[in-house]
């Protein structure tokens, strides 16, 4: 947690080199009287990390891989101390005196490091979706105070921002928008046919590979409802989603009285970071995302017909089924997005492959986060070796 006499936030960023972490570093770029950057951590893209190093000058870089770390270390200021390795993330966290973290870090090895900076009281904002649906539950009660833990993702942030000074007892139901992905209009056999570019095409926003893919199979939009479960202690009913093409409104809160309150803004994850890193202030970032003025919004909501996209289906019932189903739900999802990306097989494959994976092991429940780490490998494990079985038999080829 900041300290009021202290002007500057002093931030690690985990994730810097991805689409989530640019947009966090173009916030700490405009405001550098208020957001001085300590720790840049990524995974192994070395050469997009150093001109960051350069140009935000943190006191600790650390990169996963020990290869990367290996090249990017002759290139390195003198005094930026440099960490490698899978531990890497936890140990930046005990290297440097910090107030905020910001997880944009893909995936879910970064899990134990957010139970570190929530247990060392540090403000934490939180990008990534696979840390709460997988491990919500061992989560939320490091929780130390109000508004620590800040929601990044856009539909979550809104509905942060929906809540503010508003009691989670008088909430009827969260309501997500979702754009629809690049394939809401088609048939079920043009989806056959879609190919990774086309599925990377999202229609508005600019994202990583998996996220993007999620967001075409509407994976995202299920695993965001099970996200804005974990973060708001609702149950399924309650949360529910629509379609809003331009992703102008992102997420939309009804409350016992009969009012809604929605958060409409631009699609554009600087006013999410912003939001979270300067609560309970906020900062102009650039004049021109201010929004015109409403007329021109044309807003309009659609349902979403959930039997058209599997995933979503999946998501929704691994989210009531409870237990281990959203773990395996994540970690059948990762293996299935990848092997689509690496031409291994269909787009609609990736539903196949998530469906076997939660009939066979989505009906355990872990008791310990041990337990739900060790589910969520089992179930990479079982999706690869579906999807081997599945091209040996000549299935889901593209
Ligand atoms: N992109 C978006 O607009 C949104 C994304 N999200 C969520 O935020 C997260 C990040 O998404 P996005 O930015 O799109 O993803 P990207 O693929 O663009 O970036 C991922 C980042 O995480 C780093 N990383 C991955 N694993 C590790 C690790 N073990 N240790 C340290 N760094 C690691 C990568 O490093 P390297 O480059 O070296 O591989 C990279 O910096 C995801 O959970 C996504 O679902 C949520 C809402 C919106
Ligand atoms: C920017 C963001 O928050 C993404 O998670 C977004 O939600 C993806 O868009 P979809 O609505 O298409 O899933
Ligand atoms: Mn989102």
């Amino acid at each position: 947690m900041k300290d009021s006499r202290q002007d500057v936030i002093r931030l690690a960023l985990m994730g810097a080199t991805g689409s989530v972490g640019s947009s966090v570093l173009d916030v700490c770029r405009r405001f550098p009287e208020r957001f001085q950057v300590e720790v840049l951590a990524a995974h192994s893209n070395d050469s997009a990390l150093l001109p960051l190093v350069y140009e935000f000058r943190p006191a600790l870089v650390a990169l996963y891989d020990e290869k990367a770390a290996g090249r990017i270390c002759p290139d390195l200021p003198a005094d930026v101390h440099l960490l490698t390795g899978p531990d890497s993330l936890r140990e930046a966290l005990g290297q440097v005196p910090l107030d905020h973290v910001v997880f944009a870090t893909s995936g879910t090895e970064a899990i134990p490091a957010l139970l570190d900076a929530l247990d060392a009281s540090l403000d934490v904002s939180l990008a990534n979706k696979e840390s709460l649906v997988v491990a919500g539950q061992w989560v939320m009660p490091h929780i130390r105070h109000p508004h620590q833990l800040r929601p990044l993702d856009s539909e979550h942030s809104a509905l942060w921002q929906c809540l503010r000074g508003e009691s989670l007892s008088s909430i009827t139901k969260v309501w997500l928008t979702a754009s629809g992905g690049p394939f809401l209009d088609f048939t079920p056999e043009e989806m056959k046919r879609v190919t990774p570019a086309d599925a990377l095409s999202h229609p508005v926003w600019s994202m990583g590979a998996k996220v993007t893919v999620d967001s075409a199979t509407l994976m995202n939009k299920g695993i965001e409802i099970i996200e804005a479960m974990r973060l708001f202690s609702l149950p399924l009913a309650q949360v529910d989603a629509v379609i809003q093409r331009k992703s102008l409104v992102h997420g939309f809160v009804a409350f016992v009285d009969g009012a809604v309150k929605a958060l409409v803004s631009q699609p554009d994850m600087r006013l999410s970071a912003a939001a979270a890193l300067a609560f309970p202030e906020r900062l102009l970032l650039e004049e021109s995302l201010a929004l015109p003025d409403p007329w021109l919004w044309n807003l309009s909501f659609e349902k979403l017909d959930g039997s058209r996209f599997p995933c979503f289906r999946l998501a929704r019932e691994a989210a009531l089924g409870g237990g281990g189903a959203p773990i395996v739900l994540v970690g059948a999802d990762e293996v299935a997005v990848a092997a689509f990306l690496n031409g291994l097989i269909t787009f609609t494959a990736i539903g196949d492959v998530v469906e076997a994976t939660l009939s066979s092991l989505g009906g355990e429940t872990p008791s310990t986060l041990e337990d739900a780490l060790d589910l969520l490998d089992r179930s990479r494990q079982y999706a690869r070796s579906f999807v081997c079985g599945s091209r040996a038999e000549r299935r889901y080829l593209l």
